[in-house]
């Protein structure tokens, strides 16, 4: 009785998925062909295993990794163009990386688009019911509260403790020069990348809990590691996981509520009085939840504890992945080392960026745009329909997962020109606007409402991360580097960067 039951109700949602492919075919949308109960994930494991078997390690700069990382969406792309439909079992996508479309998105203001259910499920422990993983009023709720912490003119203020964090890893590579012999040493940069990207944050969120906020990103980060082992996760593939592991996850999922949890009521004590209260981001959304009627007071706590894991989450790697591509490509183009330490002795005072010099560092910005238009580290734009929703020409049914790939938009021809699998990041000196045929075929921070909260963090962490390494180091890539892009919900260097350093 129970397997008869169990079957029918897969049956049921299959007939649903194919209900809702069927809507999409009467609209002109093609797509492979769906087997039985599985959709296309046959098909897409035997071409990712086609591709993994011919995948080359040679190419560099031109390698565009979608066509090794995701294979069957490039083979679909070819043969069903920019818009087509595929299938997972049960769930019906919709692969949208038509220019077109992609603006009307953008310009979307619906609370009908929302964050994939399915695959942000399996992140519940990590992102709670925070700002990322909520979709509808919740969301924009959190949104409002947390946006004006991350507007220029406080992301600006924050310049000296970027400077604060980047300082340990310049001594560090000194250290290790100094002990390789003076001259020059072999550095493998994405730890201490990490180590520098998480410690901001921490700055950031905690101010004078900082310490505290140390310890609760490192067990974030142990949580962080053991639930996203499988990048199956994004697709719903593989979402199986063994009974001790989810004790792991409950264990440290109460360890960081409780630290998380500790430090807001040493905060709460300490503004007693009023005056004496630091204004840093956990302050923000304590105080945003708790004088607010939406979130009301027996939810506040959760509100709290959700929130700091999210901007831990978001922030922390992206920014991190995002400095080890940039400093792989520099290594391979060691004329825009030069010209960045020109920039850097020009612009800044004492060779340290801050708050005034930092908006002036023009080539600095234009590698890390050009950095992420080849290597954007979040592979994807996705959105679940929360109800039926018409983008452009297209009406698309409630429960179809929508799926953009920043990786081939940024390296469209049509869109960026014939050299668009080369690094020239001269081609941003006028702006996006004038780099490509359009300023939406730009999105490494996504789009539309849900854009990234942290892009100005982000981007002034990355300009002054860039110009002190650069101004203090001239470096190549180590022959034991192997290019290879791994998809890890991010996609980061497989084996790592590692770069030959030495003092300038
Ligand atoms: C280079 C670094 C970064 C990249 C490439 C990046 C990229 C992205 C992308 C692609 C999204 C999804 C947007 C969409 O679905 O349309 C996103 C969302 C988000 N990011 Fe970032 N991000 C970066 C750094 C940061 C930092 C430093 C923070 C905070 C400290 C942050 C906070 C967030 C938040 C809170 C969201 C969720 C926004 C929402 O759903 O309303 N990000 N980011």
């Amino acid at each position: 009785g129970v397997v008869c039951y169990v079957f029918h109700q897969y049956c049921k949602s299959w007939l649903k998925s194919r209900r809702l492919r069927r809507k999409l075919c009467m609209q002109g949308i093609r797509g492979p062909p769906p087997s039985f109960l599985y959709g296309n994930v046959a098909e897409m494991q035997q071409i990712q295993l086609q591709a993994k078997k011919t995948r080359s390690h040679s190419e560099i700069v031109g390698h565009d990794y979608t066509s090794t990382l995701f294979p069957y969406l490039d083979h679909w792309r070819k043969e069903y163009g920019q818009i087509y439909t595929y299938s997972t079992g049960l769930r019906q996508h919709l692969y949208v990386n038509d220019l077109e479309l992609v603006k009307e998105m953008n310009q979307l203001n619906t609370l009908h688009l929302g964050k994939a259910s399915y695959m942000t499920k399996a992140l519940r422990p990590m992102l709670g019911n925070g700002v990322i993983r909520a979709n509808g009023h919740l969301w924009a709720h959190q949104r409002k509260i947390i946006a004006p912490e991350f507007f220029m003119d406080k992301v600006k203020g924050m310049v000296g403790l970027m400077v604060e964090s980047t300082e340990p890893l310049l001594k560090k590579w000194e250290t290790i020069i100094e002990a390789e012999g003076g001259l020059r040493a072999e550095i493998n940069v994405d730890g201490d990348l990490r180590s520098v990207s998480a410690d901001v944050i921490a700055r950031a969120c905690f101010g004078s809990s900082y310490a505290k906020g140390k310890e609760i990103f490192a067990k974030l980060r142990t949580l962080q590691t053991t639930i996203i082992n499988k990048p199956g996760i994004v697709f719903g593939l593989n979402n199986s996981r063994f009974l001790s592991t989810k004790k792991k996850i409950s264990t440290l999922e109460r360890e960081v509520e409780l630290l998380i949890w500790e430090t807001v009521e040493g905060r709460q004590q300490e503004c007693v009085d009023k005056s004496s209260c630091q204004k840093d981001l956990m302050q923000l959304i304590l105080e945003g939840a708790v004088n607010d009627a939406y979130v009301g007071k027996a939810s506040s706590q959760q509100f709290i504890v959700d929130n700091c894991k999210n901007i831990y989450f978001a922030g922390h790697e992206t920014t991190a992945i995002t400095a080890s591509w940039c400093l792989m490509l520099l290594a391979l183009h060691p004329g825009w080392q030069s010209r960045i330490q020109a920039e850097v002795a020009q612009v800044c005072k004492n060779g340290l960026p801050d708050a005034d010099s930092i908006s002036r560092l023009k080539t600095v910005t234009m590698v890390i745009q050009e950095t992420m238009r080849l290597y954007p580290p979040a592979a994807f734009v996705s959105r679940e329909a929360l109800k039926e929703t018409r983008i452009g020409n297209i009406l698309v049914p409630k429960g179809v997962f929508i799926w953009t790939l920043i990786p081939t938009l940024h390296r469209d021809p049509d869109l960026w020109g014939p050299d668009a699998n080369e690094f020239k990041p001269e081609r941003f000196i006028n702006g996006v606007s004038k780099a490509c045929k359009s300023p939406q075929g730009y999105i490494p921070f996504g789009l539309g409402t849900r854009l990234c909260l942290g892009k100005n963090f982000a981007m002034v962490q990355l300009k002054v991360l860039l110009s002190l390494i650069v101004s203090r180091f001239s470096f190549s890539l180590s022959p034991s580097y192997r290019h290879s892009p791994a998809f890890r919900m991010l996609v980061e260097p497989e084996h790592g960067v590692c770069i030959h350093i030495q003092r300038i």
